[in-house]
C-alpha cells in the first residue's frame, strides 16, 4: 500500500503520554514555560526538556532538574511531571517558588531515557539501561548512571555489555547522557543538578566514585538534611542522607560525580518512595503523595541555591 501510494514509511516510535502533558503545558503557560528539544535519543525519541524563565538573557543562573534515567524507575517521570504543572501553577502564588524564577531559570528533563522508558512499558518493567546497539555483543544498553565522563570505568561499574552496571563503550557514549552534558556545559551558569531515581528513600551528594568527603560535603549535608526534614513534614516519610560513596556503594561515571566536578556545587540524587516493599513497582496510588512530598525537599534545595 505504501509503495504505491509513494508514501514515505515513517518509522514511528511509540509517543510518550509524559510527552503529550509537557506539550500541555507549554501551551497552558506560555509566558513562563517553553520546550527546549536538545535532541534525539538512540531510537531517535525527543530528549525534551521544558524550560521555565521569568527573564530575558540566555545564561540566567540555572537548576537542572533529572529524572528517568534509570527506565524501570517510573516514580521518578511520575513524580518530575507533577513537579512540572506545580512550578507552573504556583509561581506567582508559591512565595519560595516565585523568587527563585525571579532570579534564576529552571530546566526540567522529565524522562532522561526515553527509549528504556519505552522498552518498560512493551517489553520489560524492570529494564534499567539505555537501548543502544553494544557491537560484538548480544547484550543491549548501557547503565547511563555510569557513562557521565567523571572517573569512568572505576569502582562499581562493570565492562561486560551484559551487566546492568555496563559503563558503555567510552565516556558519554550514550547520546542521552551526551546531550545532557553538552547543554549544560554549553549553557555554563547551572548551579543546580539534582536526579531523581527510585528506590531507597535517600538524598545523596557526590561523590560516588569514592567513600572520601567532597569538599563541600558539610554543606551538603546540611542541606540534604534539611531537605529530608522538609519532606518527612508532609507524612512521615523517612529519608536517609549522605553521600553516595557512603549511603550505598561506590559507582563511578555518576550524574552527580560529573555535575560536581563541573563546576556546580549543589548536585544531589534523590532515591524516592519507597524501601523496598513495592521496590520499582510503587503503586500508582502512590505518585502524587510521593511527588508531594519530593516537592518539599527540591524546594528546600532550590531555596539553599537562590541565597547562596
Ligand atoms: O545504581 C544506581 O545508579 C543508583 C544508586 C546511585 C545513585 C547515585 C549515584 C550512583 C549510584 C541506584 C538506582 O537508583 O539505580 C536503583 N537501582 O539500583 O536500580
Ligand atoms: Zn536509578
Amino acid at each position: 500500500f505504501l509503495e504505491e501510494h509513494g508514501l514515505e514509511y515513517a518509522v514511528t516510535v511509540e509517543d510518550l503520554q509524559i510527552h503529550k502533558e509537557m506539550d500541555f503545558i507549554v501551551k497552558s503557560y506560555p509566558r513562563l514555560v517553553s520546550a527546549v528539544k536538545i535532541g534525539h535519543s538512540f531510537e531517535n525519541r525527543l530528549m525534551y526538556v521544558l524550560k521555565f524563565s521569568t527573564g530575558k538573557g540566555r545564561r540566567r543562573p540555572a537548576i537542572w532538574l533529572n529524572a528517568g534515567i534509570h527506565a524501570r524507575e517510573w516514580i521518578a517521570p511520575a513524580t518530575a511531571i507533577w513537579t512540572a504543572r506545580k512550578i507552573a501553577c504556583d509561581y506567582g502564588r508559591d512565595l519560595v517558588i516565585t523568587s527563585i524564577l525571579k532570579k534564576m531559570d529552571i530546566f526540567l528533563l522529565p524522562v532522561a531515557n526515553p527509549d528504556g522508558y519505552v522498552y518498560t512499558h512493551t517489553h520489560n518493567r524492570l529494564w534499567r539501561k539505555t537501548r543502544s546497539v553494544n557491537p560484538g555483543s548480544p547484550c543491549i544498553g548501557t547503565d547511563p548512571n555510569r557513562n557521565w565522563n567523571s572517573h569512568f570505568g572505576g569502582a562499581g561499574t562493570s565492562r561486560d555489555p551484559c551487566s546492568d552496571m555496563y559503563h558503555g563503550p567510552r565516556p558519554h557514549s550514550e547520546v542521552e547522557v551526551k546531550l545532557v552534558a553538552d547543554f549544560i556545559a554549553d549553557h555554563g551558569n547551572f548551579k543546580c543538578f539534582i536526579d531523581l531515581h527510585s528506590y531507597s528513600q535517600l538524598v545523596m551528594y557526590p561523590y560516588g566514585y569514592t567513600t572520601m568527603r567532597a569538599g563541600d560535603a558539610d554543606e551538603l549535608d546540611t542541606v540534604a538534611q534539611n531537605a529530608a526534614n522538609a519532606m518527612a513534614s508532609l507524612s512521615g516519610t523517612q529519608y536517609r542522607v549522605g553521600s553516595v560513596g557512603s549511603a550505598i556503594y561506590t559507582s563511578s561515571g555518576n550524574s552527580v560525580d560529573w555535575a560536581y566536578d563541573n563546576g556546580i556545587k549543589y548536585a544531589f540524587i534523590f532515591e524516592l518512595r519507597d524501601t523496598g516493599f513495592y521496590a520499582f513497582t510503587l503503586p500508582a496510588d502512590q505518585i502524587i503523595p510521593t511527588a508531594q512530598e519530593t516537592w518539599l525537599g527540591l524546594k528546600t534545595i532550590m531555596e539553599h541555591v537562590q541565597n547562596s
